[in-house]
């Protein structure tokens, strides 16, 4: 059951899904979810391993296309379009939902082309200039807080950079495509926490600007660092409400076990 409820929140919302239904095989991982995810908020979604956090996320961008034998119902809407409808072409989807995964992974090129790559791919034949890369890539690269520490070897593999570089690095070449929404699969966990923190910090700056999804096993995160959480169990949502609220006055009881730690 849901406490922020759907049809409320107007032309802001973001992400629309309804009785979203998803199946592994004859296996249920997701039931009938409504939600209605923010526009320009961080929203982070928690949750008990195996309760469908990442299945709801990789739905969204439609990665789960890939696997044969998964099978969807209901409808998800991403910035006003039903993007499980047929005919709907993953490509945009995909530019407009970026994703970011546990382990950071950049590709075995230069910073530079790893910024790039998306934006080549994505941009018209016609209207791609190569005088405007540079731009492209300062402006990326300033908006995840990163331009300082790389401007000065953007030619260098982006494999050798630190851990939290390359998550950084990561977000940047989403950005150039201009996508409404940033999924993100646990971006902090092969950090230290100084590397959590420069990345939470990131993500915080980029809040506004884009809708950001986050999905993290870390209660502390999720609640210094979202507006809005979702809890999630077997499949279903519990709840979903301010951050703030969430932690302090849970609406159910299976929220608060699982906050309080008592479930795995
Ligand atoms: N590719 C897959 N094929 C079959 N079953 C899957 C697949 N991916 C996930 N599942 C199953 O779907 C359920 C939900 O998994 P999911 O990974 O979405 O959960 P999660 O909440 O993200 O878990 P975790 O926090 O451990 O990452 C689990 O029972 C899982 O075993």
């Amino acid at each position: 059951m849901n406490d922020i409820k759907s049809g409320e929140t107007g032309p802001e919302v973001a992400i629309r899904t309804r009785e979203l239904n998803l199946w592994y095989g004859t296996f249920q991982a997701l039931f009938d979810v409504d939600l209605d995810i923010r526009q320009g908020i961080i929203t982070s979604m928690i949750g008990p391993s195996g309760c469908g956090k990442s299945t709801f996320l990789r739905s969204v961008n439609r990665i789960n296309d890939r696997l044969g034998y998964v099978r969807m119902t209901g409808s998800i809407d991403v910035l006003g379009q039903n993007i499980v409808e047929p005919g709907v072409e993953i490509v945009q989807v995909r530019k407009q939902v970026g994703m970011v995964f546990q382990r950071p992974n950049p590709l075995p090129i230069s910073i530079r082309d790893n910024v790039l790559f998306g934006y080549r791919l994505h941009t018209p034949r016609g209207d791609y200039r190569k005088s405007d890369e540079d731009s492209v890539v300062e402006k990326a690269l300033r908006e995840v807080l990163l331009w300082d520490q790389v401007k000065d070897r953007l030619d260098s593999k982006a494999t050798a950079l630190s851990l939290e570089e390359q998550q950084k690095l990561c977000i940047a070449r989403l950005l150039p495509v201009k996508p409404g929404v940033l999924l993100m699969d646990e971006p902090c966990s092969a950090l230290d926490p100084r590397g959590t923190e420069a990345v939470e910090e990131l993500i915080w700056e980029l809040r506004g600007e884009y809708t950001i999804l986050i999905v993290t096993h870390n209660m502390a995160q999720a609640r210094r660092a979202s507006d809005e959480c979702i809890f999630m169990l077997m499949g279903k949502v519990v709840e979903h409400t301010d951050t703030g609220d969430m932690f302090v006055t849970p609406q159910h009881q299976e929220t608060a076990d699982y906050i309080e730690g008592r479930y795995g």
